[in-house]
């Protein structure tokens, strides 16, 4: 595996992937790239075949049909090395202490003894388990057994890190320490691809998102792009005057000063405004408000399941 892929090759390639098992198709026609440097949120609703895919891409499974290749070609055991991997169902030797474990697992991944051994210290100390270094895994709690887990998987610095569903289960300030590690992995230069059903962690971490829907993409771009193809942008303006009738945005609500406004063609920020200070409009505050991905996630599964309850009952 190489990060020095030219602009036009992507580190990972899917095109055309179908998986079928027995008579159920999971995905049907599944296509998407990630690039070397990125974070990828890989979404979608419960049992929408993210982690089939993730496995088919890792050669766990094998693809109906279609391409999945990691630099250029399907993936091997060899590949390995610069690879981390945290699959969604978690497993390391609970009956072995913790710091036996990582270097363990860090002298797999090519470390020597002494690497392994202070690199596992330090992330102890990082994530507030140094006291529990000579403590067998099975003694620890649910989520301490995921910070082993998280730190088994980036400590031979993998050029491309696979996380599925990362923080699962963290109390809030657990789950910011976590996104703060990936973040920093992310920032040392590694491709991050990343299921999460968590939205705020996909618009603080990611660059690109797919969202998976009846074993296709659904929506796939740039957060932002997402987020206007879904549902678009909103100005909320505090206000004295008349609203002017204007060809620049649509009144959404318009109650005692407050305003929501749709923009249409030509209605950015600058030309709105001063269309409404032209206007004799005073404006207090005016605040630009995107579709969070929460509110696009909901309005592309929302749907789906509506249906789905109708129907049952
Ligand atoms: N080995 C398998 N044999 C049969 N069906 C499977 C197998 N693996 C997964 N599936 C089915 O494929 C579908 C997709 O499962 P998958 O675990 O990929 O979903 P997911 O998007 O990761 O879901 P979640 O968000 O709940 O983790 C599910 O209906 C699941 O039951």
């Amino acid at each position: 595996m190489t990060q020095g892929n030219s602009a036009t090759e992507p580190l990972v390639h899917i095109q055309d992937f179908r998986m079928d098992f027995g008579d159920k198709t999971v995905i049907k026609d599944l296509s998407f790239d990630v690039r070397a440097g990125e974070t990828f949120g890989f979404l979608g609703s419960n049992g929408s075949g993210k982690t089939t895919t993730l496995r088919a891409l890792l050669g766990i499974y094998q693809p109906t049909a279609g391409t999945l290749h990691i630099s250029g070609k399907p993936f091997t055991p060899a590949d390995g090395a610069r690879l981390g991997y945290l699959p969604e169902e978690r497993g390391l030797y609970k009956k072995e202490s913790v710091l036996d474990v990582m270097v363990y697992f860090g002298r797999l991944k090519g470390l020597d003894k002494s690497k392994a051994k202070a690199w596992s210290q330090n992330y102890l100390e990082r994530v507030d388990l140094a006291d529990k270094a000579g403590v067998r895994l099975d003694k620890l709690s649910g989520g301490q057994q995921q910070k082993i887990q998280l730190g088994v998987t980036i400590m031979n610095e993998p050029e491309l890190l696979i996380l599925d569903e990362p923080t699962k289960g963290f109390d809030p300030v657990n789950r910011r320490l976590l996104m703060d590690i990936i973040e920093e992995q992310k920032l040392a230069g590694a491709t991050v691809i990343m299921v999460t059903h968590q939205m705020e962690e996909v618009e603080r971490l990611c660059d690109r998102v797919i969202l998976l829907k009846d074993g296709t993409a659904r929506a796939y771009g740039t957060v932002a792009a997402v987020q206007e193809q879904f549902g678009g942008t909103l100005y909320r303006l505090s206000y004295d005057g008349v609203l002017p009738a204007s060809t620049l945005f649509d009144v959404v609500s318009d109650a005692g000063g407050h305003a929501e406004l749709s923009p249409c063609s030509g209605g950015d920020e600058a030309t709105v405004l001063r269309e409404l200070i032209g206007a004799g409009v005073a404006v207090r505050s005016f605040t630009t408000a995107r579709t969070s991905l929460d509110e696009v996630f909901i309005k592309i599964y929302g749907e789906a399941h509506e249906l789905a309850e109708a129907s049952t009952t």
